[in-house]
This record gives structure tokens, sequence and C-alpha cells, in this order.
């Protein structure tokens, strides 16, 4: 993109919004491989951030904010990092992005963040909002939307709604699901992609109208969300510990919302990028060993409301499953 005049030039940014678990990097991935230039902002409930592993292939400028989400953090930690990147861009000749995108943490309200890139004289000169995009899963994206109102506002806030998981969904639980997004955004149209796979284009032409479509914003109270990171030097038996991962999920359906981790398994050198959600335990990926990694196995746990007994029951179930 040319930029004439660098002090006026408006760098458009995307946010990419969904509940935990929903697919927003596994889409990102996608729409970062047809993007121009683009750089990243990643936001990570847990103080361990993992997507920043999933995100590495692309060698773009990728910054991680993690150990809490965007929306209570937005004047501490965001404005500053946009400034900070806006500065930086301003001053090199040969522009390191043309674009960014922000993918929030799975539990963050999105309207604090669309209203300080709107409203915020310093950044609405800089930025542009190009649009927003919420990810919401198939198989428990119902259910999610009626307990959780930061669930409700990534959909109530989005220009583009993309259902994922459909691949895995029950037709019950997709009619559940239609019927919830045709309450909160009857406006949209909601798309679908499987494993992140839809025409990029499709997702990033945004009709800029539908902004701030709701009459009045959404009453949320504050986050009960916790997390939990735990670290480990030893190297796991993987089917142990994904027996004991399935066991955790199946104990706590309803308080144990999500499940990530980086893990280092017997007699590999290459990690295995580890994921679960409300009850299901994703097939891990195995992403290639770099030279910076410190070999060390992390698991981070979020849940609704504090289970302060996680640590110590992950810590027995483990003992248990290796003797
Ligand atoms: N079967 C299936 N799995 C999917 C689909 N989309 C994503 N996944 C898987 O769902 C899991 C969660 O996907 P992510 O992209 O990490 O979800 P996220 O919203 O970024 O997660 P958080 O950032 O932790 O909130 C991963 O194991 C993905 O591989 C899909 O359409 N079908």
């Amino acid at each position: 993109m040319q930029t004439a005049n660098p002090a006026k030039h408006r760098i458009p940014v995307i946010v990419l919004s969904g509940f935990l678990g929903s697919g927003k990097t596994t889409l990102l991935n996608r729409l970062l491989a047809h993007a121009h230039l683009p750089a990243i902002i990643v936001n990570e409930f847990g103080s361990t951030p993992i997507d920043q592993q999933l995100l590495r292939t692309h060698n773009i400028p990728l910054s991680t904010l993690a150990g809490g989400c965007l929306c209570c953090q937005v004047q501490d930690v965001l404005t500053p990092l946009l400034k900070n990147l806006r500065m930086a861009w301003e001053a090199q000749p040969k522009k390191p992005f043309e674009c960014i995108f922000i993918e929030t943490s799975g539990v963050a309200n999105p309207e604090p963040i669309l209203d300080t890139l709107l409203r915020q004289r310093w950044l609405a000169a800089r930025y542009r909002l190009e649009g927003m995009i919420a990810t919401v899963s198939a198989v428990n994206g119902a259910e999610v939307l009626a307990r959780f109102p930061e669930a409700q506002a990534q959909i109530a806030w989005a220009d583009k709604i993309i259902i994922t998981h459909s691949d895995r969904a029950t037709e019950t639980q997709m009619d559940g699901l239609l019927a919830q997004l045709a309450r909160l955004a009857p406006a949209i149209t909601p798309l679908q992609a499987v494993n992140g796979l839809i025409d990029p284009a499709e997702v990033m032409t945004f009709r800029h109208a539908e902004r701030y479509r709701l009459q009045q914003t959404l009453s949320i109270p504050a986050h009960n969300f916790y997390s939990v990171s735990l670290q480990f030097d030893q190297p796991f038996a993987w089917e142990r510990l994904q027996a004991m991962l399935e066991t955790l999920l199946m104990a706590y359906p309803k308080q144990l919302l999500r499940l990530k981790g980086l893990v280092y398994t017997l007699n590999e050198s290459d990690p295995l990028v580890v994921q679960g959600a409300v009850k299901t335990l994703f097939p891990p990926v195995r992403i290639p060993a770099r030279v910076s990694d410190d070999g060390r196995s992390r698991l981070v746990f979020i849940t609704d409301g504090e289970l302060a007994e996680l640590p110590t029951v992950i810590m027995e179930m483990l003992q248990s499953s290796q003797t």
C-alpha cells in the first residue's frame, strides 16, 4: 500500500473476537496468509501465552499481551502498545506492517476496545477500525451465549460472524446456535468455516453501515474467570496425559472452559500444542522446536469461577497416572 503522507495515513485495524476455544487463532492463521504486511496483537487471558506458538510460522510482527483481558486493560496496555507501534511505524521509511489484527482474549468484551479505537483522538487519527470479526463454535455456542454476557457482547458488536466446529456439531446444537445468533445479531448473516477454511475476502469485506447498530450497550458484570498456569520439567507420556486431561474436562464440565498447553513428550524433541474446551480435548498438533525453547511443558487452564483445588487435583492425577 502506498502512503503518500505517512503522518496522515490511518492504519487499518481488524479486531478478532470470539469465546474461549471458538477458533480465533485458527481463522487468524488463514486470514494472515492472505493479508498484506500484517502485524498481530494477541491477548491471552492465561498468564502463559500459547497462541504465539501457533502463529509463529508467519514470521510477522507479533505482540503478546498475556495474563488478563484487553477489555479490562485498554488504557494501561492496549493504548500504549498501539502508540508505540505507530511511532515505530512512522520512524521507518520501509513500513514494517500495513494493517493490524487484534485477537482478543476469549473472555473479552470487545466494546471498550472498539470504543478506544474509535473515540480516542490520538489513536483514531492514526488507526482506522476496519471491522470486527467474531467466531462462535457450533458445538457449544448456544450454551456459551446463554451463560456468558461477554460472549453475547462479542456477537452483538461483530460485523462478521464466523461459525466454527460445524463438522463436530449435531443438528440440534447448530439450530440452537442459529436461533441465538438471530436474536443477538439479526442484521448479520453468519458464515461458516471448518478449521479456518473460508474465503478470506468474504470475511474481510466490511459494510461500515453496520457499525454501532446496538441501541444500548450490554451491561456486563465483572469477570468471574480464573486461570491456572502450570509448568513441568519432565516430558510426558502423551497417552497418559491425554487420558488425564480428558478425565479432567469431564470432571468439571461447567467450570473448566479451556485448556491449552505446549507439551514435551517422551522420545520427541518437537513439542505438542494441546487444546481443549468444555468437555472436549482437540487433536494435538506437533510443531517444530526452536532453539529458544526451554524444553519445559506448560499447561494453562481457564475456569468459570475459582477452582482452587485444580492444581492439586492435576498433580494427583498426574502422579497416579505414572504409577
Ligand atoms: N473440528 C474442528 N476443530 C476446529 C475448528 N476450528 C478450530 N478448531 C480447533 O479448535 C481448537 C481451538 O481453536 P483455536 O483457534 O485455538 O481457538 P481460539 O478461539 O483461538 O482459542 P482461545 O484463544 O484460547 O480462546 C483447536 O484445537 C483447533 O484446531 C473446526 O472448524 N473444526
